[in-house]
């Protein structure tokens, strides 16, 4: 599914935090978001699904079409939640069983059907690869998993209510690299489903995984491109100071 973004200004109170942004994210790609600290990359996804509504103080502008049309003009931004899932950088295990945490929303929105409701749970927990370390243990609470466990639970509780984008902030960055080369290959197999937007400090995660790498520098947009020719040939020279140094 398509997401554009169109002329997008984010501030919090006069502080201007994004500037004019403008992106296209592709279906079945993964898109990557680099920059500095304090750039504008949260603030982005956030804007991404309406979850910045829940903050205060903000100020928007401009549009965020999901296939066409603006995820500010519908009137539900639940269900805008629900079609873009947002994954965040902590590990999050809700205090229930595993299978609850994974069913948490589904059962929210209102499903009971037992049978649907299994098939759900492993399905998700399938997708997350996650299935062959739970499945015996469904019942038990989810915090006594790993925090790569967690993280990637969290992920199948965001597939859960079938969402056609999926946006995750710094997945990684509390896992050690053997958690980290699980999630990475994770989404690139749910990048053949979904749209993917990840948030990432590390440069060569987005290098590695990504198809569309985005440089984003106090809430602008430097350069965005495929992800090979954006480091091997970036065209703006602040991309080739941000990214130099790096060694292949
Ligand atoms: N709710 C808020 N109220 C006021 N300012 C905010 C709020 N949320 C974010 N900001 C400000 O917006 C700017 C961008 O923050 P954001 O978290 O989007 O950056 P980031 O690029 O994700 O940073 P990092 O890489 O360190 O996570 C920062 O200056 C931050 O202080």
């Amino acid at each position: 599914m398509t997401l554009q973004v169109e002329n997008l200004q984010v501030k919090f109170g006069s502080n201007e935090i994004l500037k004019d942004i403008n992106l296209s994210f592709s279906a079945q790609k993964l898109h990557a978001i680099i920059g500095p600290s304090g750039c504008g990359k949260t603030t982005l996804l956030k804007s991404l699904n309406r979850t910045l509504e829940m903050e205060k103080g903000y100020i928007i502008r401009g549009k965020v079409k999901l296939c066409g049309e603006n995820i500010y003009e519908q009137r539900d931004a639940a269900m805008i939640r629900r079609k873009i899932g947002l994954v965040f950088q902590t590990p999050v295990a809700l205090p229930l069983s595993i299978k609850e945490n994974v069913l948490f929303a589904v059962r929210y929105l209102g499903e009971r059907n037992k049978i649907k409701l299994q098939e759900i749970c492993e399905s998700c927990l399938q997708q997350a690869g996650l299935w062959e370390e739970v499945k015996d243990k469904l019942n038990r609470p989810a915090n006594e998993l790993s925090g790569g466990q967690i993280q990637r639970l969290s992920i199948a509780r965001a597939l859960a209510v079938s969402p056609e984008v999926l946006l995750l902030d710094e997945p990684c960055s509390n896992l050690d690299p053997a958690s980290t080369q699980v999630i990475e290959g994770l989404l690139r197999k749910l990048a053949t489903q979904l749209t993917i937007i990840l948030v990432t400090h590390n440069l060569f995660q987005a290098k590695r995984i990504a198809d569309v790498t985005t440089l984003l520098m106090n809430g602008q947009v430097i350069e965005t491109g495929e992800t090979t020719a954006f480091f091997n040939k970036p065209e703006q020279p602040a991309t080739r100071d941000f990214i130099s140094g790096l060694s292949w």
